[in-house]
């Protein structure tokens, strides 16, 4: 079945954030009276989330879920505060990324955004990197009653754009983005360049190297 629109996750796969996300993770800590946690450690708590990364930054535990306690909520409230004031200071695009979109809407391919970042940073993350426009349609992590895993963004969009699953090539750097392709029944790459770990362990249909191979995918 031929790729008719291209679904594209954000975080590991369109923009690094990882060094915005650790300060502002850090950030919080410290106005808990808490020491940083590694950079390399909060990377391993991104993907499912606000919550999650801020239930498990607090804890500088992996294992750790949001149950809104009383400093969960303080915590997400300063996290909130740091990320907002500096959604993009080092956040910046992959290799290829702004040329290889640019050449997939010159062709006239709808894209779409679905990460599990919230709405309150994904579009103003999205503005501020000046790329709004590119997206026809743009699913956050609270755009809906689901995230990914969940296949409903996925869902979402196949309705959006009129397209049945085969048509949608879901583009993503993290379990949670196989196992939503895989529920929605769209096939799925991983870019090995992102935030998972072993990535060819995942399931994807394909794993790529450099984000223009995305255009391979097309006819
Ligand atoms: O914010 C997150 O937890 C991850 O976002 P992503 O779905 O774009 O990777
Ligand atoms: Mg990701």
């Amino acid at each position: 079945m031929t790729i008719r629109a291209f679904a594209f996750d954000l975080d590991g796969t369109l923009v690094d954030s990882i060094a915005d996300l650790a300060r502002a993770a850090n950030a919080a800590r410290a106005d808990l009276g808490l020491p940083p946690l590694a950079e390399e450690t909060v990377q391993g708590f991104v993907g499912d989330g606000a919550a999650s990364l801020v239930a498990r930054t607090l804890a500088g535990d992996h294992a750790a879920n949001w149950h809104n306690t009383a400093e969960q909520q303080q915590a997400m409230a300063r996290f909130d505060v740091h990320y907002k004031a500096g959604l993009t200071i080092a956040t910046r695009f992959y290799p290829e990324v702004q040329e290889t979109l640019h050449s997939l809407h010159e062709l006239e391919y709808p894209l779409a955004i679905v990460t599990n970042k919230p709405e309150r940073y994904t579009l103003p993350l999205l503005r501020e990197l000046g790329i709004s426009e590119r997206f026809d349609v743009i699913v956050s992590g609270d755009t809906l009653a689901e995230k990914k895993p969940s296949p409903l963004p996925l869902q979402f969009v196949l309705e959006r754009l009129s397209l049945s699953p085969e048509q949608l090539l879901m583009v993503g750097d993290s379990k949670n983005d196989v196992l939503a392709a895989k529920a929605a029944g769209t096939p799925s790459v991983l870019v090995s360049y992102g935030y998972g770990r072993d990535v060819q362990e995942m399931g994807a249909d394909h794993v790529i190297r450099f984000f223009s191979e995305v255009l391979e995918f097309i006819d």
